[in-house]
C-alpha cells in the first residue's frame, strides 16, 4: 500500500483565493485594505525567508503589508513600544511577531502585549484561553491549517484516536485543543513519553511536531492512519555550497508504505501556515469592521 499524498500547497492555493475574494469585498465596503503587520527581530535566515513570504502573500491577497525589521539587539522595551503602536494603528488588523525571538527577549511578555483582536497568530493568553474554553477566536496558523487538511481528508474526526507529538505553544498544545474540540481522543506525547512508538501505534491520526528530522518511523504508524507532518528540518548539505534537503519529523519513505494518507515536506503543512495567517487577518479585519461574512 502506498499512502495518498495530502497536497497542502494545492489546498492553501484555494484558501488564498477565497481570502483574496473576501479582501476585495472588504475594501469595497470599508474603502481600505485589510492590513497585516509582521515584526522580525534579528537576522535568523529561516525567519527572514518566512517574513518575506508572508509579505508577498499578503500583497498578492490584496491586503496591505507592514513589515518591521528590527536589529538583533533591540531591547524588550523598544519591541513592546512598537507592538503598542501597532495595537492603536487603525490600518493594522493583524499583528504577528515572528518567532523565535533572540534569546535576550521574553517571547511571552512580548506576545502578551498584542491586542487580542489583532492576534492573528492566536498566541495571546486571551486567544489561548478562548481555544481552551471552546469559544470562537483566532487560532494559531499551523494547527488550524493541519486541522483543515484533516477534515478535508476524513470528514468527521469524532471518536478517532489522535496523537500529537510535541507540546509547543505554537503547534502541539493548540493542535491538541483543536482535535479535542472535534471529539477526538487526544494524547499529547513529548520527550519524556514512555514507549513513544507504542503510543503512536494506537493513533488513527498522527500529528508530528517534534522538530527532529525523520524521527517517526513507518513501523510506529498504524496501518491506515492519517499522518500530518509539521516538521521542517533542513539536513546538512551533501555537497559543499549546496542547500541541504528539507525533511519532516516523519520518515516519509517508510511511513508512506503504511499510512492511508500523509502530508509531504515540503508542500504539506508549511504552505497552510501562511494561507491561514491570511485567513486569520481577514477574519480579524471583518470582526473589527463589524462585517459578518461566511467562514473562510
Ligand atoms: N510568529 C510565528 N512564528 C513562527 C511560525 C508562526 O506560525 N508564527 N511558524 C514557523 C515558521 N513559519 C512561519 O512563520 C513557516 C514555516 C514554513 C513555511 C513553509 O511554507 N514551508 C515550505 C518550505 C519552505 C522552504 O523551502 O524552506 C513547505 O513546508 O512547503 C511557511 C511558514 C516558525 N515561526
Amino acid at each position: 500500500m502506498s499512502a495518498e499524498i495530502i497536497d497542502g500547497k494545492d489546498f492553501a492555493g484555494g484558501l488564498r483565493a477565497r481570502v483574496a475574494e473576501a479582501a476585495a469585498e472588504f475594501e469595497g465596503v470599508t474603502g481600505r485594505k485589510a492590513g497585516l503587520a509582521v515584526v522580525l527581530v534579528g537576522d535568523d535566515p529561516a525567519s527572514q525567508v518566512y517574513v518575506r513570504s508572508k509579505g508577498k502573500a499578503t500583497i498578492e491577497a490584496g491586503m496591505a503589508s507592514f513589515e518591521h525589521r528590527l536589529p538583533a539587539d533591540t531591547s524588550q522595551a523598544d519591541l513592546i513600544r512598537l507592538v503598542g503602536a501597532l495595537n492603536t494603528d487603525p490600518a493594522v488588523d493583524g499583528i504577528l511577531v515572528q518567532l523565535p525571538l533572540p534569546d535576550h527577549l521574553d517571547e511571552h511578555a512580548v506576545v502578551e502585549t498584542i491586542d487580542p483582536s489583532k492576534d492573528v497568530d492566536g498566541l495571546t493568553p486571551i486567544s489561548t484561553g478562548r481555544l481552551a474554553l471552546g469559544l470562537p477566536g483566532l487560532v494559531p496558523c499551523t494547527p488550524l491549517g493541519s486541522l483543515m487538511l484533516l477534515k478535508d481528508r476524513l470528514g468527521s474526526l469524532s471518536g478517532l484516536d489522535a496523537v500529537v507529538i510535541g507540546r509547543s505553544i505554537l503547534v502541539g498544545k493548540p493542535m491538541a485543543q483543536l482535535l479535542l474540540s472535534e471529539s477526538c481522543t487526544v494524547t499529547i506525547a513529548h520527550s519524556r513519553t514512555r514507549d513513544l512508538p507504542a503510543v503512536v501505534r494506537r493513533a488513527d491520526i498522527v500529528v508530528a511536531a517534534v522538530g527532529r528530522p525523520e524521527m517517526i518511523k513507518g513501523d510506529w504508524i498504524k496501518r491506515g492512519a492519517t499522518v500530518i507532518d509539521v516538521g521542517i528540518n533542513r539536513l546538512p548539505p551533501e555537497t559543499e555550497g549546496a542547500k541541504g534537503r528539507l525533511v519532516g519529523d516523519v520518515d516519509f519513505a517508510s511511513a508512506s508504505k503504511v499510512a492511508d494518507a500523509i502530508t509531504p515536506v515540503p508542500g504539506g503543512v508549511g504552505p497552510m501556515t501562511i494561507a491561514c495567517l491570511l485567513r486569520n487577518t481577514m477574519v480579524a479585519a471583518q470582526r473589527r469592521a463589524n462585517i459578518h461574512s461566511k467562514d473562510l
